[in-house]
Protein backbone atom coordinates (compact mmCIF):
# COMPACT_ATOMS: atom_id res chain seq x y z
CA UNK A 1 0.00 0.00 0.00
CA UNK A 2 1.20 3.30 -1.01
CA UNK A 3 0.36 6.08 1.59
CA UNK A 4 1.30 9.58 1.23
CA UNK A 5 0.73 12.44 3.76
CA UNK A 6 0.87 14.86 1.61
CA UNK A 7 -2.83 16.59 0.95
CA UNK A 8 -3.93 17.62 -2.20
CA UNK A 9 -6.17 21.30 -1.88
CA UNK A 10 -9.38 19.00 -1.40
CA UNK A 11 -8.93 18.49 2.34
CA UNK A 12 -9.27 21.30 4.83
CA UNK A 13 -10.89 23.48 2.79
CA UNK A 14 -13.99 22.08 1.57
CA UNK A 15 -17.26 22.68 3.44
CA UNK A 16 -19.53 20.05 2.72
CA UNK A 17 -23.06 21.43 1.91
CA UNK A 18 -26.21 19.51 2.73
CA UNK A 19 -26.89 16.06 1.84
CA UNK A 20 -26.51 14.83 -1.83
CA UNK A 21 -26.36 10.92 -1.05
CA UNK A 22 -27.61 9.17 1.84
CA UNK A 23 -27.20 5.14 2.23
CA UNK A 24 -28.70 3.95 5.27
CA UNK A 25 -28.07 -0.02 6.49
CA UNK A 26 -27.60 -0.93 2.99
CA UNK A 27 -26.83 -5.27 2.95
CA UNK A 28 -26.51 -6.95 -0.72
CA UNK A 29 -26.76 -10.55 -0.40
CA UNK A 30 -25.95 -12.77 -3.07
CA UNK A 31 -27.03 -16.57 -1.76
CA UNK A 32 -25.26 -17.38 1.43
CA UNK A 33 -22.64 -14.83 0.34
CA UNK A 34 -23.29 -11.29 2.35
CA UNK A 35 -21.16 -9.15 0.13
CA UNK A 36 -22.05 -5.81 1.74
CA UNK A 37 -23.86 -5.49 5.15
CA UNK A 38 -25.51 -2.54 7.13
CA UNK A 39 -23.39 0.47 5.30
CA UNK A 40 -23.98 3.61 6.08
CA UNK A 41 -22.33 6.40 3.69
CA UNK A 42 -23.22 10.00 3.14
CA UNK A 43 -22.12 12.14 0.47
CA UNK A 44 -22.26 16.07 1.10
CA UNK A 45 -22.74 18.21 -1.70
CA UNK A 46 -19.01 19.75 -2.52
CA UNK A 47 -17.24 16.85 -1.61
CA UNK A 48 -14.80 14.34 -2.23
CA UNK A 49 -15.20 10.91 -0.53
CA UNK A 50 -13.23 8.18 -1.20
CA UNK A 51 -14.47 4.18 -0.81
CA UNK A 52 -11.22 1.79 -0.36
CA UNK A 53 -10.69 -2.12 1.11
CA UNK A 54 -9.22 -4.67 0.04
CA UNK A 55 -10.04 -6.83 -3.12
CA UNK A 56 -13.76 -8.13 -2.84
CA UNK A 57 -14.62 -5.97 0.43
CA UNK A 58 -17.96 -5.23 -1.08
CA UNK A 59 -16.63 -2.06 -3.06
CA UNK A 60 -17.88 -2.22 -6.65
CA UNK A 61 -21.16 -4.54 -5.12
CA UNK A 62 -22.04 -1.13 -2.90
CA UNK A 63 -21.25 1.29 -5.84
CA UNK A 64 -24.43 -1.33 -8.09
CA UNK A 65 -26.95 -1.00 -5.12
CA UNK A 66 -26.46 2.97 -5.05
CA UNK A 67 -26.74 2.62 -9.33
CA UNK A 68 -29.91 0.69 -9.38
CA UNK A 69 -27.77 -1.56 -10.93
CA UNK A 70 -28.34 -3.98 -8.21
CA UNK A 71 -31.80 -3.72 -5.45
CA UNK A 72 -30.51 -3.61 -2.06
CA UNK A 73 -31.54 -6.85 0.35
CA UNK A 74 -31.97 -4.21 2.96
CA UNK A 75 -31.54 -0.77 3.67
CA UNK A 76 -32.53 2.42 1.45
CA UNK A 77 -30.40 5.06 -1.06
CA UNK A 78 -31.98 8.74 -0.35
CA UNK A 79 -30.69 11.16 -3.46
CA UNK A 80 -31.38 14.27 -2.61
CA UNK A 81 -33.81 13.11 -0.05
CA UNK A 82 -35.84 11.02 -2.49
CA UNK A 83 -35.51 7.52 -2.49
CA UNK A 84 -34.00 5.90 -5.99
CA UNK A 85 -35.86 4.01 -8.40
CA UNK A 86 -34.54 0.62 -8.53
CA UNK A 87 -33.44 1.14 -12.49
CA UNK A 88 -30.13 2.00 -13.90
CA UNK A 89 -31.32 4.75 -16.32
CA UNK A 90 -34.12 6.23 -13.81
CA UNK A 91 -30.96 6.51 -11.25
CA UNK A 92 -29.06 8.61 -13.70
CA UNK A 93 -31.97 10.83 -14.92
CA UNK A 94 -32.44 11.38 -11.06
CA UNK A 95 -28.65 13.13 -11.27
CA UNK A 96 -26.22 10.33 -10.74
CA UNK A 97 -24.06 9.10 -12.72
CA UNK A 98 -21.00 6.19 -12.92
CA UNK A 99 -17.97 5.10 -14.61
CA UNK A 100 -17.37 1.68 -14.47
CA UNK A 101 -13.88 -0.71 -13.20
CA UNK A 102 -13.95 -2.24 -16.88
CA UNK A 103 -14.41 0.37 -19.77
CA UNK A 104 -17.51 0.32 -20.99
CA UNK A 105 -17.42 2.72 -23.95
CA UNK A 106 -19.12 2.16 -27.58
CA UNK A 107 -15.56 1.23 -29.27
CA UNK A 108 -17.09 1.20 -32.91
CA UNK A 109 -18.53 4.75 -32.04
CA UNK A 110 -16.44 7.91 -32.21
CA UNK A 111 -15.59 9.95 -28.93
CA UNK A 112 -17.91 12.67 -29.82
CA UNK A 113 -20.96 10.33 -30.39
CA UNK A 114 -19.99 8.30 -27.48
CA UNK A 115 -20.66 11.28 -25.31
CA UNK A 116 -24.01 12.04 -26.80
CA UNK A 117 -25.26 8.95 -25.76
CA UNK A 118 -24.26 10.02 -21.93
CA UNK A 119 -27.02 12.81 -22.63
CA UNK A 120 -29.70 11.00 -23.71
CA UNK A 121 -31.62 10.90 -20.29
CA UNK A 122 -31.29 14.91 -20.96
CA UNK A 123 -32.52 15.39 -23.91
CA UNK A 124 -36.20 15.87 -23.84
CA UNK A 125 -37.46 15.23 -27.34
CA UNK A 126 -39.93 12.39 -28.11
CA UNK A 127 -39.83 9.74 -30.65
CA UNK A 128 -42.16 11.78 -33.36
CA UNK A 129 -39.68 15.03 -33.03
CA UNK A 130 -37.13 12.34 -33.62
CA UNK A 131 -38.57 11.45 -36.59
CA UNK A 132 -39.98 13.66 -38.13
CA UNK A 133 -36.61 15.87 -37.69
CA UNK A 134 -38.39 19.23 -36.79
CA UNK A 135 -36.52 22.74 -35.37
CA UNK A 136 -37.27 20.92 -31.28
CA UNK A 137 -34.93 18.34 -32.58
CA UNK A 138 -32.70 20.10 -34.48
CA UNK A 139 -31.86 23.15 -32.07
CA UNK A 140 -32.03 20.35 -29.19
CA UNK A 141 -29.50 17.93 -31.27
CA UNK A 142 -26.97 21.38 -31.16
CA UNK A 143 -27.35 22.23 -27.84
CA UNK A 144 -26.34 18.25 -27.34
CA UNK A 145 -23.79 18.73 -29.52
CA UNK A 146 -22.18 21.62 -28.11
CA UNK A 147 -22.78 21.20 -24.80
CA UNK A 148 -20.52 17.13 -25.34
CA UNK A 149 -17.89 19.04 -27.22
CA UNK A 150 -17.66 21.53 -23.89
CA UNK A 151 -17.22 18.66 -22.00
CA UNK A 152 -14.48 16.99 -24.48
CA UNK A 153 -12.70 20.31 -24.17
CA UNK A 154 -12.62 19.77 -19.99
CA UNK A 155 -11.61 16.29 -20.04
CA UNK A 156 -8.81 17.32 -22.73
CA UNK A 157 -10.27 15.25 -26.03
CA UNK A 158 -11.47 17.64 -28.09
CA UNK A 159 -8.92 17.58 -30.61
CA UNK A 160 -9.96 13.47 -30.43
CA UNK A 161 -13.96 14.02 -30.98
CA UNK A 162 -14.12 12.34 -34.04
CA UNK A 163 -11.45 9.40 -33.31
CA UNK A 164 -13.27 5.94 -32.94
CA UNK A 165 -13.37 5.52 -28.92
CA UNK A 166 -11.50 2.24 -29.70
CA UNK A 167 -8.47 3.86 -30.90
CA UNK A 168 -7.89 5.63 -28.02
CA UNK A 169 -5.22 5.11 -25.39
CA UNK A 170 -6.29 3.47 -22.18
CA UNK A 171 -6.01 6.53 -19.93
CA UNK A 172 -7.76 8.15 -22.74
CA UNK A 173 -11.07 6.09 -22.67
CA UNK A 174 -11.26 6.39 -19.07
CA UNK A 175 -11.28 10.04 -19.86
CA UNK A 176 -14.22 9.60 -22.32
CA UNK A 177 -16.25 7.92 -19.99
CA UNK A 178 -15.67 10.84 -17.37
CA UNK A 179 -16.89 12.72 -20.02
CA UNK A 180 -20.15 10.32 -21.35
CA UNK A 181 -20.99 10.14 -17.45
CA UNK A 182 -21.20 14.10 -17.15
CA UNK A 183 -22.83 14.53 -20.40
CA UNK A 184 -26.10 13.64 -17.65
CA UNK A 185 -25.33 16.74 -15.71
CA UNK A 186 -25.22 14.64 -12.26
CA UNK A 187 -25.29 16.09 -9.37
CA UNK A 188 -23.19 13.17 -7.76
CA UNK A 189 -20.17 11.29 -9.60
CA UNK A 190 -19.85 7.93 -9.10
CA UNK A 191 -16.09 6.89 -10.17
CA UNK A 192 -15.38 2.95 -9.97
CA UNK A 193 -11.45 2.87 -10.20
CA UNK A 194 -10.75 6.22 -12.33
CA UNK A 195 -6.96 5.67 -12.55
CA UNK A 196 -6.63 1.52 -12.89
CA UNK A 197 -4.23 0.88 -15.54
CA UNK A 198 -3.12 4.80 -15.56
CA UNK A 199 0.80 5.52 -15.31
CA UNK A 200 1.89 8.10 -12.57
CA UNK A 201 1.62 11.17 -15.03
CA UNK A 202 -2.37 10.29 -15.62
CA UNK A 203 -3.51 9.31 -12.40
CA UNK A 204 -1.61 12.90 -11.07
CA UNK A 205 -3.63 14.40 -14.18
CA UNK A 206 -7.39 12.17 -13.46
CA UNK A 207 -6.96 13.90 -9.50
CA UNK A 208 -6.68 17.60 -10.92
CA UNK A 209 -9.70 16.54 -13.07
CA UNK A 210 -12.03 15.06 -10.34
CA UNK A 211 -10.98 18.39 -8.10
CA UNK A 212 -11.99 19.98 -11.51
CA UNK A 213 -15.30 18.14 -11.45
CA UNK A 214 -16.17 19.11 -7.53
CA UNK A 215 -15.23 22.85 -8.32
CA UNK A 216 -18.46 22.45 -11.17
CA UNK A 217 -20.28 21.74 -8.20
CA UNK A 218 -20.59 17.75 -8.35
CA UNK A 219 -20.20 15.74 -5.26
CA UNK A 220 -17.90 12.90 -6.24
CA UNK A 221 -17.64 9.08 -4.66
CA UNK A 222 -14.73 7.13 -5.78
CA UNK A 223 -13.35 3.91 -5.58
CA UNK A 224 -9.76 3.52 -6.34
CA UNK A 225 -7.11 0.94 -4.99
CA UNK A 226 -4.35 3.70 -5.21
CA UNK A 227 -3.77 5.00 -1.74
CA UNK A 228 -2.01 8.19 -2.90
CA UNK A 229 -4.70 9.12 -5.20
CA UNK A 230 -7.27 9.24 -2.31
CA UNK A 231 -5.16 10.28 0.31
CA UNK A 232 -4.44 13.34 -1.52
CA UNK A 233 -8.34 14.10 -3.12
CA UNK A 234 -10.86 12.94 -0.78
CA UNK A 235 -12.51 15.14 2.09
CA UNK A 236 -13.39 12.11 3.60
CA UNK A 237 -12.29 8.55 3.23
CA UNK A 238 -14.54 5.21 3.89
CA UNK A 239 -13.24 1.84 4.73
CA UNK A 240 -14.99 -1.18 3.84
CA UNK A 241 -13.76 -4.87 5.26
CA UNK A 242 -15.66 -7.63 4.12
CA UNK A 243 -18.62 -5.65 3.42
CA UNK A 244 -18.76 -3.69 6.80
CA UNK A 245 -17.67 -0.01 7.11
CA UNK A 246 -14.61 -0.54 9.77
CA UNK A 247 -13.81 3.28 9.58
CA UNK A 248 -14.46 6.33 7.94
CA UNK A 249 -12.71 10.35 8.77
CA UNK A 250 -10.20 12.57 6.93
CA UNK A 251 -7.53 11.13 5.26
CA UNK A 252 -4.80 11.38 8.40
CA UNK A 253 -7.42 9.47 10.35
CA UNK A 254 -7.90 6.57 8.15
CA UNK A 255 -4.36 6.61 7.27
CA UNK A 256 -3.16 6.18 11.21
CA UNK A 257 -5.68 3.57 11.73
CA UNK A 258 -4.18 0.24 13.02
CA UNK A 259 -6.95 -1.62 11.19
CA UNK A 260 -7.12 0.03 8.25
CA UNK A 261 -3.01 -1.30 7.38
CA UNK A 262 -4.14 -5.06 9.34
CA UNK A 263 -6.98 -5.44 6.80
CA UNK A 264 -4.54 -4.69 3.49
CA UNK A 265 -1.91 -6.51 5.28
CA UNK A 266 -4.69 -9.18 5.40
CA UNK A 267 -4.01 -9.32 9.45
CA UNK A 268 -6.37 -10.39 11.94
CA UNK A 269 -7.81 -7.62 14.45
CA UNK A 270 -10.26 -7.66 17.09
CA UNK A 271 -13.13 -7.18 16.57
CA UNK A 272 -12.53 -7.58 12.85
CA UNK A 273 -15.88 -7.03 10.71
CA UNK A 274 -17.15 -10.37 9.04
CA UNK A 275 -16.52 -12.35 11.98
CA UNK A 276 -19.58 -13.62 12.88
CA UNK A 277 -21.21 -16.25 11.11
CA UNK A 278 -24.24 -15.32 8.36
N1 LIG B 1 -23.18 -10.94 -8.78
C1 LIG B 1 -22.56 -11.58 -7.78
N2 LIG B 1 -22.92 -12.82 -7.40
C2 LIG B 1 -22.29 -13.46 -6.39
N3 LIG B 1 -21.28 -12.94 -5.67
C3 LIG B 1 -20.86 -11.70 -6.01
C4 LIG B 1 -21.48 -10.96 -7.07
N4 LIG B 1 -20.85 -9.75 -7.16
C5 LIG B 1 -19.90 -9.75 -6.22
N5 LIG B 1 -19.90 -10.93 -5.53
C6 LIG B 1 -19.03 -11.26 -4.39
O1 LIG B 1 -19.20 -10.24 -3.44
C7 LIG B 1 -17.95 -9.94 -2.81
C8 LIG B 1 -17.63 -8.48 -2.98
O2 LIG B 1 -17.26 -8.24 -4.34
P1 LIG B 1 -17.01 -6.79 -4.94
O3 LIG B 1 -16.69 -6.96 -6.39
O4 LIG B 1 -18.13 -5.91 -4.58
O5 LIG B 1 -15.72 -6.35 -4.12
P2 LIG B 1 -14.73 -5.13 -4.40
O6 LIG B 1 -14.42 -4.55 -3.08
O7 LIG B 1 -15.30 -4.23 -5.43
O8 LIG B 1 -13.46 -5.89 -4.97
P3 LIG B 1 -12.30 -5.39 -5.99
O9 LIG B 1 -11.54 -4.34 -5.27
O10 LIG B 1 -11.50 -6.62 -6.22
O11 LIG B 1 -13.00 -4.89 -7.23
C9 LIG B 1 -16.92 -10.89 -3.41
O12 LIG B 1 -16.80 -12.01 -2.57
C10 LIG B 1 -17.55 -11.25 -4.75
O13 LIG B 1 -17.12 -12.52 -5.15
Amino acid sequence: MTTDTTRGTAPDTAVPGPTVLDARGVTMRFGGLTAVRGVDLTVGAGEIVGLIGPNGAGKTTFFNCLTGLYVPTEGEVRYQGTVLPPKPFKVTAAGIARTFQNIRLFANMTVLENVLVGRHTRTKEGFWSAVLRGPRFHRAERFSRQRATELLEFVGLAAKAEHLARNLPYGEQRKLEIARALASEPGLLLLDEPTAGMNPQETRATEELVLAIRDMGIAVLVIEHDMRFIFNLCDRVAVLVQGEKLIEGDSATVQGDERVIAAYLGEPFENAPGKEDD
